[in-house]
């Protein structure tokens, strides 16, 4: 290709490429990247150099959340009308994403202890306790705790909004069972769903999309109890047995968290088969 009919082809290139609205939108519109990279402030002053990593790190996380929420909300809807391939995709791309965050605390762990205090006294009572979306997630994936909203307290209207919405609307646990009703397997009591994912389990030619599906939750579940461990690490690493600016007693509290579960009756399935 010549210098000519390359510079035409690029030519034709931009001119057959840009975008519907007559070439107006561009990168940093479409992204809101203004806003966007603005919106880390340090408490700090002046700025200790790893406060910009600590509050880049959590908006990171906050966007993954808003993410897996839609995904899991798409997931719960689709369950409840009866579907089985749609829900696992999504919670296939949760799991993608739990991969990242459980990975990405090693960038935190590029933080020591000393740079830590040079900020941490500005955060008290911040806390990712008050994380709405954390606990959005938790409430919709199945782990409904009407206690946290007492608990809590600096919730904005629209968080309690929110998680008062997520506690009363279907769990993608209770949109699971809706969908294995509508499939004609017994759920109404623990026994009968029990005997119902014995049944699945057992026959997986017949039921490997039931089988997968679960599967799919079963990882959701383990990759989010894999992250509460891992930041339970990262926490000590950086605070030891201090207690939390949220008013916990710290990776002691943290550690009591390791062992919830979203779908308990899926993880004992396991003991009979
Ligand atoms: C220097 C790094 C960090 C330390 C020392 C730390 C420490 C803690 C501690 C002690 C708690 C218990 C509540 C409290 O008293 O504050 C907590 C809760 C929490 N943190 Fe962190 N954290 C760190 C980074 C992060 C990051 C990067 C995230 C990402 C979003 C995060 C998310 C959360 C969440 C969601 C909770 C509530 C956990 C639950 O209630 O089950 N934390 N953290
Ligand atoms: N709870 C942490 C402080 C902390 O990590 C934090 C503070 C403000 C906003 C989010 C945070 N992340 C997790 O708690 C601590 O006790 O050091």
């Amino acid at each position: 290709m010549t210098n000519e009919s390359a510079g035409s082809a690029a030519g034709n290139w931009t001119d057959a490429h840009f975008g519907e609205q007559g070439g107006q939108l561009t990168y940093g519109d479409y992204l809101r990247l203004s806003g966007l990279l603005e919106a880390q402030v340090p408490e700090s002053s002046p700025p200790a150099h790893d406060e910009l990593l600590f509050i880049t790190i959590h908006q990171v996380y906050e966007l993954w959340f808003k993410l897996i929420l839609h995904e899991l909300g798409d997931a719960r809807d689709r369950l409840l009308a009866g579907e089985t391939y749609l829900p696992r995709v999504r919670l296939e791309r949760c799991l993608a994403i739990q991969r990242v965050l459980v990975s990405q605390v090693d960038v935190i762990d590029t933080m020591t202890p000393q740079d830590f205090l040079r900020f941490r006294n500005k955060l008290a009572p911040a806390s990712g306790f008050q994380s709405g979306q954390f606990r959005e997630i938790e409430f919709l994936s199945g782990l409904k705790d009407p206690t946290y909203l007492k608990r809590f307290r600096g919730l904005t209207d629209l968080e309690r909004e929110r998680l008062e919405r997520r506690l009363a609307e279907p769990s993608v646990w209770e949109a699971f069972l809706a969908m294995l009703d509508r499939h004609g397997f017994a759920v109404a009591g623990p026994e009968e769903r029990f005997a119902s994912l014995v049944a699945i389990s057992r026959d997986r030619e017949q039921y490997g999309p039931l089988w997968d599906l679960a599967e799919a939750m079963i990882a959701h579940d383990q990759a989010w109890s894999l992250w509460r461990a891992r930041h339970v690490l990262m926490a000590e690493r950086q605070i030891g047995t201090k207690a939390g600016t949220g008013g916990s007693a710290g990776g002691a509290y943290l550690r009591s968290r390791v062992e919830l579960r979203f779908y308990p009756e899926l993880w004992e399935l396991r003991s009979g088969l």
